[in-house]
């Protein structure tokens, strides 16, 4: 049963008036209604707040000249990330508004990397409640929890148990910082409105003893649920936000890889959802490749692909070059699969350990001898890509890359753990041991370098280019899944969305602030392979671009109408 809450959302772009039932101080602390010293003098009369607001009126834009003058003034990263975290919780609008008009100096603030130093932080630099928390002994109540979300129409569910936040490890109920980053994203980057996001932990307890330790530590004070009371847990969790918002995605973020592909085994055909870290992540770094090999003019089924770590991100991005090999080479399965070494903690992953190996291991093992270390596997296999996704900092070393670079004209380097300080290289390093010849990208951003003149522009190979518009296409048309066909959609797009000027300084992405465009354009590829599919749950508009956009929430200050 739900109650009558405000309304937060006018769908009508030409004049949209939204009617408030809210008055005076309690309008101004609903932080998705609010709009401070924005309020003009007619809303003042109408709602009751005159008095309660400075007496000028300030434009948004004038607003967001004065968050950024005191964001400047901030001493530490983790005091900007608060800072922007209070703005969030105080003014929705003006939070997105700000987001967007400098999004490139804000997006490593309330994302990586900053974002793992705030959920290393959580507990400390906790001050106000944001989207739900469904504790393992509330697990009786979950059904009717949901309905204490006060909106009908969540579209976008962001979910964690917190088990590895991004490179930093299991952080428990401090992981929350991750799906608050992730829709954030989601807002800014494919225009869904805020009040349709919902970020959510799941609190199973915590393999982290310093953090239960902790004597502000927010979650359950127990060690981590594994085994069928875990899957009691998620699945709970899973069926009551389904029936109480059927259409919502459900986007699986940050799971420890014993979980994530179980979890998207079970459910990707049960609820519209996927994994961000494997899906995602793979769309996202074919793009980088294929951007890569425009430069050199070589041909994805000849490369030869070396993975450090062997884990959810690393099987996502080897199957989706793999669906590239296939695709675009006329590879088969098993001769693409051939091109492709991934090494764990225990050396290269290798036919002879094939039954120790976890599953997700498995079709990637190669029948060659064991090789301990990256460098003699380098040596081997003379590779042309070399991705990271072992969350070990430094773990490209000088010998590494410069043997890979003494076989390989321009190799292609992606580090990509996060957040930097897990990376497995700097930009500067990978430039300084190729002479400038690494087509470089990484999972968290590095400044621009110039070298001998030259000026060169790490890309980012983050998801974060992919899941907006992922999200937004399989809402848009109602998807009733979300497929790896439209994850390679999506890296296709992005791929083609980089323009010769970023690719004539090496930047393999566009930039971020053409994010908006390159979800729409995701997300008209992903509601296409719906259609085709036959998986869309409305008839397809004729003008299918036109309909997307106009879902987009734009950050700037409807007009009141008071009821
Ligand atoms: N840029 C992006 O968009 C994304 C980046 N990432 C980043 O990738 C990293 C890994 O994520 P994910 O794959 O989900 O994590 P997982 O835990 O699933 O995988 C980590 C892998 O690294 C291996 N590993 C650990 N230490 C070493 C080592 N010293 N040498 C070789 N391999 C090692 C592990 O080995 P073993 O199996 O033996 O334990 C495991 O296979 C994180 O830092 C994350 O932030 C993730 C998703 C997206
Ligand atoms: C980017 C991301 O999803 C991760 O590092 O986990
Ligand atoms: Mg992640």
């Amino acid at each position: 049963m739900s109650r009558p809450f405000e309304h937060h959302v006018t769908d009508s772009p030409d004049a949209p008036v939204l009617p408030v039932r809210k008055r005076g101080l309690e309008l101004v602390h609903d932080p998705l209604l609010n709009k401070g010293t924005g309020f003009p003098d007619s809303e003042r009369d109408a709602l009751g707040l005159r008095g309660l607001v400075p007496p000028q009126v300030v434009s948004i834009d004038d607003q967001a000249s004065r968050i950024m003058e005191n964001f400047h003034r901030q001493y530490s990263d983790l005091d900007r990330y608060s800072y922007l975290e209070t703005l969030h919780d105080r003014n929705e609008t003006l939070y997105y508004r700000v987001l967007l008009s400098h999004i490139n100096e804000l997006t490593p603030v309330i994302y990586t990397p900053v974002v793992g130093q705030a959920c290393s932080q959580f507990a400390h630099i906790y001050q106000r409640a944001r989207g739900m928390y469904f504790g393992a002994a509330e697990i009786a109540h979950f059904d009717s929890m949901v309905h204490n979300w006060p909106e009908d129409e969540v579209e976008i569910v962001v979910v964690t148990d917190g088990s590895r936040i991004l490179g930093l490890g299991d952080l428990g109920a401090n992981g929350m910082g991750i799906p608050i980053g992730k829709l954030s994203l989601y807002v800014v980057g494919a225009g869904f409105h805020p009040p349709r996001t919902l970020p959510v932990m799941l609190d199973v307890g915590t393999g982290n003893r310093a953090l239960r330790d902790d004597p502000l530590y927010l979650g359950r004070r127990a060690e981590r649920l594994t085994g069928p009371a875990y899957d009691e847990v998620v699945d709970a969790f899973v069926r009551a936000v389904h029936a109480r918002w059927p259409h919502a995605l459900i986007q699986f973020e940050d799971f420890s890889n014993d979980q994530a592909f179980r979890l998207l085994a079970r459910y990707r055909d049960q609820v519209l959802c996927f994994n961000d870290d494997i899906q995602g992540t793979g769309a996202v770094t074919l793009a980088g490749i294929l951007s890569a090999l425009r430069i050199t003019g070589q041909k994805l089924a000849e490369q030869r692909v070396v993975f450090l770590g062997a884990g959810s991100a690393a099987r996502g991005i080897a199957d989706t070059i793999v669906a590239g090999m296939m695709a675009e080479g006329g590879l088969s399965l098993e001769a693409a699969r051939r091109q492709i070494w991934t090494l764990d903690s225990q050396g290269l992953v290798t036919l002879d350990r094939f039954d120790s190996l976890s599953e997700h291991k498995r079709p990637f093992a190669q029948d060659s001898a064991p090789i301990a270390d990256l460098l003699d596997v380098i040596r081997t296999i003379k590779p042309t890509v070399l991705i990271g996704v072992c969350g070990q900092a430094g773990s490209f070393s000088e010998a590494a890359i410069r043997e890979m670079h003494r076989h390989c004209e321009r190799p292609i380097v992606f580090p990509l753990s996060n957040p930097t300080s897990k990376a497995e290289c700097t930009a500067d390093q990978a430039y300084a041991w190729t002479d400038g010849a690494a087509l470089f990208a990484s999972g968290s951003p590095f400044d621009p370098i110039t070298r001998g003149g030259r000026l060169l522009v790490p890309g980012q190979c983050n998801n974060m280019y992919i899941f907006p518009g992922v999200g937004q296409g399989a809402i848009s048309c109602r998807a009733a899944k979300v497929t790896d066909s439209m994850f390679y959609a999506a890296a296709c797009t992005l791929a083609s969305l980089v323009g010769e000027d970023s690719l004539s300084v090496g930047r393999l992405y566009p930039d971020l602030t053409l994010i908006r465009e390159i979800s729409v354009q995701i997300a008209v590829a992903v509601c296409e392979i719906a259609f085709a599919e036959g998986l869309a749950g409305i008839k397809r508009p004729n003008d299918l671009e036109s309909f997307i956009r106009a879902r987009m929430f734009e950050p700037r200050y409807v007009p009141y109408e008071a009821v």
